[in-house]
């Protein structure tokens, strides 16, 4: 197993710690989610009792095959507790996610939570967001529109493909992926963002850690988010 691998694999057992019986728990997307999910999974069949609410059907489909109860947002409308990967994060807690494309359901189940907690490895810690591309979804009737916006403010947007096709969204959006290297006030871009008619959310995860799990190969840094 690659290093990154074990690394994902000690956030997502530190996170495990945090997961009480009982509590409606927001299922992140990507790799170390899916260390998690599968972590639960053991837990479930060993009569621990929580009900996970999927944050892209890839999650679902996993938490599913290892017989974790799921719930929807419309039935469980408050999470007690959200768990997710990130792409980027900055000494300041702010992130970069949606790099598996899920970044819409992902921040509505962020908002939905009472907590949040993300877990990385160590390699996604950097000292400045960007060097990992924002991706913004965005409704396909605005996609060529959108582009044009973007291009003027200097974002360089890639359409984001999957097996030489557009990569479609469960909620069967586009994803642009832009170039944000520059742009220090991420509130700022990010509502500048949002303005743009047809982009639907962005990557960019402000004010949704309260811990921040940091994986490597022996073990796990916890950092509370002081807010
Ligand atoms: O935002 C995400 C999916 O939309 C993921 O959390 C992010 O891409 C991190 O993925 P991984 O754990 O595979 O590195």
């Amino acid at each position: 197993m690659d290093h990154t691998t074990q690394a994902k694999q000690q956030a997502a057992k530190a996170a495990l710690k945090y997961v009480e019986p009982g509590m409606i728990l927001g299922l992140g997307t990507g790799s170390t989610a899916a260390e998690l999910i599968r972590l639960l999974g053991e837990q479930v069949a060993q009569g621990f009792d929580i009900t996970g609410v999927p944050s892209s059907d890839q999650s679902a489909q996993l938490a599913q095959e290892l017989g974790i109860p799921l719930s929807s947002l419309q039935e469980s409308p408050v999470l007690d507790l959200n768990i997710d990967g990130a792409d980027e994060v900055d000494p300041q807690f702010n992130m970069i996610k949606g790099g598996g494309g899920a970044l819409l359901r992902e921040k509505i189940l962020a908002q939905s939570a009472k907590r949040n907690i993300f877990i990385v490895d160590q390699g996604k810690q950097v000292h400045e967001l960007g060097a990992f591309p924002l991706p913004l979804e965005v409704v396909p009737f605005a996609l060529e529109s959108v582009v044009i916006q973007l291009q003027q403010i200097d974002l360089n947007p890639q359409l984001r493909l999957q097996n030489g096709a557009p990569f479609k969204t469960d909620e069967g959006n586009a994803i642009l992926d832009a170039d944000i290297r520059g742009f220090s006030d991420y509130q700022r871009l990010n509502s500048r963002l949002l303005a743009i008619p047809g982009i639907v959310e962005t990557g960019l995860f402000l004010d949704y850690v309260d811990v921040l799990i940091v994986g490597n190969l022996t073990g796990a840094g916890i950092l509370e988010n002081p807010k």
